[in-house]
C-alpha cells in the first residue's frame, strides 16, 4: 500500500500539520521503521496501532523532536521538529502525580493556557474563562479545585487531555490516552479529541491498542509492526489480508456491529518475524 496518499475527506489544499519524507527509526541495529512517507493534513485524526515494542511511542517522540531520525525529514506545520513546540500538545503516556504535588486540578489544566508566558501571568477572566471551558468540557469541572495527586488515574488524565488542548495547538499527540477510562469517559474523551481535529483543524496523532473506541473519528491508521508498516483508512488496513501480510503470519480481523477485532496475533514481532505463535489479542472487548 502507498504510503504517501491523501487522507479521504481531508480538503488537499492547507499545507500538512505533519510531513514526512524517506523517514527511518533505528535503536542500534534494529530498524522500527524505514522509508516512511506520510503527510499528515491539518484536522485530520491518524491512528497509529501496532503490538508492544512496536515503535509507537518511538514515532511520537520523533514528532516531538525528542528522538532525530535515522533518516529522511520532518516538518511540523512547516518548520522543523525541535522540543517544546508551542504547535504541538502532547498528551503523554500515563503517569501518576505523586499525592503531594502542589498543584490543584485547575492550575494545571491553566500552565496549559498560559504556560508559555513565563512571568507574565495576566490571570484576568479571558484566563479564567478558557480553564473553565477546558475542564467542563473534559467532565472535570467538579474537581476543579482538588489537589490533583489526590484524584483518580482517570481524572488526571482527562486533565491532561484538557492541559494538551489548551493552546489550540496545530498538531495533537496522544500516548494512549484512553488507558484508565471507564467506557463513558473513553467516549467523551475520544469526540472531544475527534472535535477538536474537525472544528479547530488539529492534527491528531492517536497512539492506541483498541481501535474500537475512536473509530468512528479515525481517518486513517498507521499500522507498525516488526520493522515495516502500512497506512490508510480504517477500511482498508484492518482486514485479515493486510494485517496477515504485515504480521508475515495469519491473523484474522473480524467485523462485528462496528467493532473490530483482530484474532492471532503474535506475542512479539521481531523485524518482520512472529516470534511465539500462536499469541490471540482481541481488539474488540467491549
Ligand atoms: N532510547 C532507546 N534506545 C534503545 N531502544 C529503545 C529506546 N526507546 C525504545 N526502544 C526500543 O524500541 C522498541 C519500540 O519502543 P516503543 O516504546 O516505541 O514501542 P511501543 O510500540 O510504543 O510499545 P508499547 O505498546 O509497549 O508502549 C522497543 O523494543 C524498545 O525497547
Amino acid at each position: 500500500m502507498s504510503a504517501t496518499s491523501t487522507p479521504p475527506g481531508v480538503a488537499v489544499a492547507s499545507a500538512p500539520a505533519v510531513s514526512l519524507r524517506g523517514a527511518s527509526l533505528a535503536y542500534g541495529p534494529r530498524t522500527l521503521w524505514d522509508g516512511l512517507d506520510l503527510d499528515i493534513a491539518p484536522g485530520e485524526f491518524l491512528a497509529v496501532l501496532g503490538a508492544n515494542g512496536s515503535g509507537k511511542t518511538s514515532f511520537l517522540k520523533v514528532l516531538l523532536g525528542l528522538v532525530p531520525l535515522g533518516a529522511g525529514t520532518l516538518a511540523i506545520d512547516g518548520e522543523p521538529a525541535r522540543r517544546g513546540s508551542r504547535a504541538i500538545g502532547y498528551v503523554p503516556q500515563q503517569k501518576h502525580f505523586p499525592p503531594d504535588t502542589p498543584l490543584r486540578a485547575r492550575d494545571l489544566v491553566g500552565l496549559g493556557v498560559d504556560g508559555h508566558k513565563w512571568g507574565i501571568r495576566l490571570r484576568g477572566r479571558a484566563y479564567r474563562k478558557r480553564v473553565d471551558a477546558l475542564l467542563a468540557e473534559v467532565g472535570a469541572a467538579s474537581y476543579a479545585k482538588i489537589p490533583v495527586g489526590m484524584l483518580s488515574g482517570g481524572e488526571q488524565q482527562r486533565l491532561r487531555i484538557a492541559q494538551a488542548l489548551a493552546p489550540n495547538p496545530k498538531v495533537l499527540l496522544c500516548d494512549e490516552p484512553l488507558l484508565s477510562l471507564d467506557l463513558h469517559h473513553q467516549r467523551a474523551v475520544s469526540a472531544l479529541v475527534g472535535r477538536q481535529a474537525k472544528r479547530n483543524g488539529t492534527a491528531v496523532v492517536f497512539v492506541t491498542h483498541e481501535i474500537n473506541p475512536i473509530l468512528e473519528h479515525v481517518d486513517r491508521v498507521l499500522y507498525l509492526a516488526g520493522g515495516r508498516f502500512t497506512i490508510g483508512t480504517p477500511g482498508e488496513v484492518m482486514t485479515t489480508e493486510v494485517l496477515s501480510r504485515l504480521y508475515g503470519t495469519h491473523v484474522e480481523v473480524l467485523h462485528s456491529h462496528g467493532r473490530i477485532a483482530v484474532v492471532g496475533m503474535p506475542d512479539r514481532v521481531l523485524d518482520g518475524h512472529p516470534e511465539e505463535l500462536p499469541g490471540a489479542e482481541l481488539q474488540g472487548q467491549p
